[in-house]
């Protein structure tokens, strides 16, 4: 469904993409993952066609992403901070998206705006809603026009646990019905049901893409953060950097 072939981004001295190759198809939740700055969401961007590579090949559905716009049509994004315009009320910014993609009513996928209850806010200019409520906007359009592909960048961030775990359950139902999901988060443990690919970047560069069951079978380990820990640490700066994840863990565990 997504294939990468050679990619490199830079800004301006910095290698934000460095070669990258892949192939991800459906029915995978490939979960990007690596330390701050290390080009998850330039990668996601570049895929989208918002940043554009200085080299090397997307194709989305076997077609190079250059060309018609409209492959996006096909993809559902949840932006890792949702921008949208201030005065807008938010059932305006769900009719106004109907409109535009001219989709029948019968396809769109409602579930999140009911189990999100958004609405009831329906009257509600953006600006005044809360992070985490901005977040379930982002999730309940990137879901409404059922796509195949879905890109969540840090979907659960912000989110309270009872929200976080509708989303995941969301996830989950999307994942069964084969279709391919792409999702960066620094919590790895809500990555750990709906994963079945790992892709860790560094520094721009990719240091494996591996199916979770090569990578329990590889470290013995069962759980993600402790499969990603067993790989990671021989490297001083991801041991640093997988050591926060797992500081983080536990506080969640053991406040
Ligand atoms: N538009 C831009 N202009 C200049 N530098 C950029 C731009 N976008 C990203 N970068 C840089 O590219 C690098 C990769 O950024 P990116 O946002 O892809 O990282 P990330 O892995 O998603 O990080 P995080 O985990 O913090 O979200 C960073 O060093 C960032 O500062």
């Amino acid at each position: 469904m997504i294939r990468i072939e050679n990619l490199k981004k830079k800004f301006k001295k910095l290698q934000a993409l460095d070669d990258i190759n892949a192939i991800f198809s459906s029915g995978q939740v490939i979960s990007l993952i690596g330390p701050n700055g290390s080009g998850k969401t330039t990668l996601i961007k570049t895929i989208l066609g918002m940043v554009k590579a200085d080299s090397g090949k997307v194709f989305v559905d076997s077609k190079p992403i250059n060309g018609d716009p409209s492959y996006r049509s096909n993809i559902g994004y949840m932006p890792q901070i949702g921008r949208y315009p201030d005065n807008m009320k938010v059932g305006h910014l769900f009719s106004m998206m109907k409109n535009i993609r001219t989709v029948p009513e019968s396809s769109l996928d409602t579930d999140l705006l009911v189990r999100f209850n958004l609405v009831s806010i329906f009257d509600k200019p953006m600006r005044t809603l809360s992070g985490g409520t901005r977040q379930k906007v982002s999730a309940a359009l990137a879901f409404y026009f059922n796509p195949d592909i879905l890109i969540l960048d840090e979907p659960t961030a912000g989110l309270d646990p009872l929200s976080s775990e509708i989303l995941k359950e969301k996830i989950l139902q999307e994942k069964r019905k084969n279709k391919l999901i792409l999702i960066t988060s620094h919590i790895l443990s809500d990555l750990d049901e709906l994963t079945t690919h790992v892709m860790y970047l560094q520094e721009g560069k990719m240091i494996f893409l591996k199916d979770i069951e090569t990578l329990r079978r590889e470290t013995g380990e069962d759980k993600l953060v402790k499969a990603i820990a067993g790989i990671m640490r021989s490297d001083k700066k991801n041991a640093l950097w997988i050591d926060e994840v797992l500081a983080i863990k536990a506080t969640k565990e053991n406040p």
